[in-house]
């Protein structure tokens, strides 16, 4: 018998999340052979917190439940023919140690994979976010050699694989973070600008210092007042991949913006929100070249590793205020 530890949503988020609205629960999971043919038990070993949980757990989880989420995670126990013991998969588990599923939802990592890779990296540089860097930036912002790219949220786990992608695509990077350490990190794995978007007197200016001559293509995380002052900066036929809104994500009531119709109808702008599992089909795609960039030490990663399942919701709170320099990653 297995007793798996798992953390609940106590309480719907009001505003920030508070470590007060989880629970911490111990589940005995039933023994494998009472489950039918395909059944495997897994141990999570590396667990993703992300942005996405704070508005989807309000859209889709009711209190008590388990916390939403993914992991890579071992093998521990099979009767499923294509999940050997051992094998590492990334697999939507949710915030658990410890898991039963039917094999449906798991994905072995590339084959290709080799041993001297963090294997947590399939949930950051070579997993989802990686993704949605690649496919925003090839199918929504539709980059091209000689452009000026503009990211915000630079140095986190979407952001730092865009300015790198763009790099890698000819363009010129401008990247905005919430930190000067942030700033310095962003400079080290070669964006042409960057700055603290905190300490700038003005962030009309800063975005206009970092190019005069404006931006063809903004790859948004944030949202709200920062996107309403950068939208102004985008150049005749500019992309604006509407990505993230982290900004509003803890927001009770509401935030009223300005308005996009002017500078979209003067400037002929595009703008399009996605979500990465639109290119489903193309993840293996994705997947492969961003391995190989960042074997052929083209794209640099960082993760912000916290240790131990305990420390779920600190690591989640952290992340949702910035506390990370790349891929917020809790160990087991
Ligand atoms: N559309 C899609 O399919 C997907 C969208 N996303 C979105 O991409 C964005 C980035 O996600 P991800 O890379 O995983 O997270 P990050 O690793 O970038 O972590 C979140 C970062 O957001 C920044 N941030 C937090 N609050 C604010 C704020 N009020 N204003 C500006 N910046 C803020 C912080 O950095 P700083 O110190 O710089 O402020 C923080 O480190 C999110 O909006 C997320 O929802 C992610 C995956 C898929
Ligand atoms: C309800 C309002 C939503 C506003 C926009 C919020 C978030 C955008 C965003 O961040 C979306 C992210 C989606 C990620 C989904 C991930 C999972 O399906 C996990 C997949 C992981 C994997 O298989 O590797």
């Amino acid at each position: 018998m297995v007793t798996a530890k798992a953390w609940a949503l106590k309480k719907h988020f009001e505003g920030f999340p508070k470590t007060s609205d989880f629970d911490l629960k111990t589940i005995e999971l039933p023994k494998l052979k009472d489950g039918g043919k395909e059944k495997v038990l897994l141990e999570s070993v590396f667990l993703s917190v992300d942005p996405y949980m704070r508005p989807y757990s309000q859209r889709d989880m009711k209190e008590g439940d388990i916390m939403l989420g993914t992991q890579v995670a071992r093998i521990i126990e099979s009767k499923n023919p294509a999940f050997v013991v051992g094998a590492f998969v990334v697999a939507n588990g949710g915030w658990r140690t410890h898991f039963i599923s039917n094999g449906k939802d798991l994905r072995c990592l590339p084959s290709s994979w080799p041993e001297s890779l963090p294997k947590s990296l399939a949930l950051g540089t070579v997993g989802m976010p990686g993704l949605t860097a690649y496919f925003g930036l090839l199918e929504v912002c539709k980059m091209k050699p000689g452009e000026t790219l503009l990211v915000n949220a630079a140095a986190g786990a979407v952001g730092s694989v865009v300015g790198q992608l763009a790099k890698i695509g000819g363009c010129k990077v401008v990247g905005c973070a919430g930190s000067d350490e942030k700033v310095a990190y962003l400079k080290k794995i070669g964006f042409d600008e960057a700055f603290n978007y905190k300490t700038v007197t003005s962030l009309e200016e800063a975005l206009h210092k970092a190019s005069p001559n404006g931006y063809d293509c903004f790859f948004d995380n944030v949202g709200g007042e920062f996107a309403s002052v950068a939208i102004h900066q985008m150049r005749k036929y500019g992309r604006i991949a509407v990505c993230g809104a982290i900004s509003l994500y803890n927001d009770s009531v509401p935030q009223k913006g300005l308005y996009v119709q002017f500078p979209m109808i003067l400037k002929e702008l595009q703008m399009e929100g996605f979500i990465v599992h639109r290119w489903s089909n193309r993840w293996e795609e994705g997947q492969k070249a961003l391995l190989k960039w960042v074997l052929q030490g083209k794209i640099k990663y960082h993760e912000q590793i916290t240790e131990g399942f305990e420390n779920m919701p600190a690591a989640f709170i952290g992340m949702l205020k910035g506390e990370n320099l790349g891929k917020a990653i809790v160990k087991v």
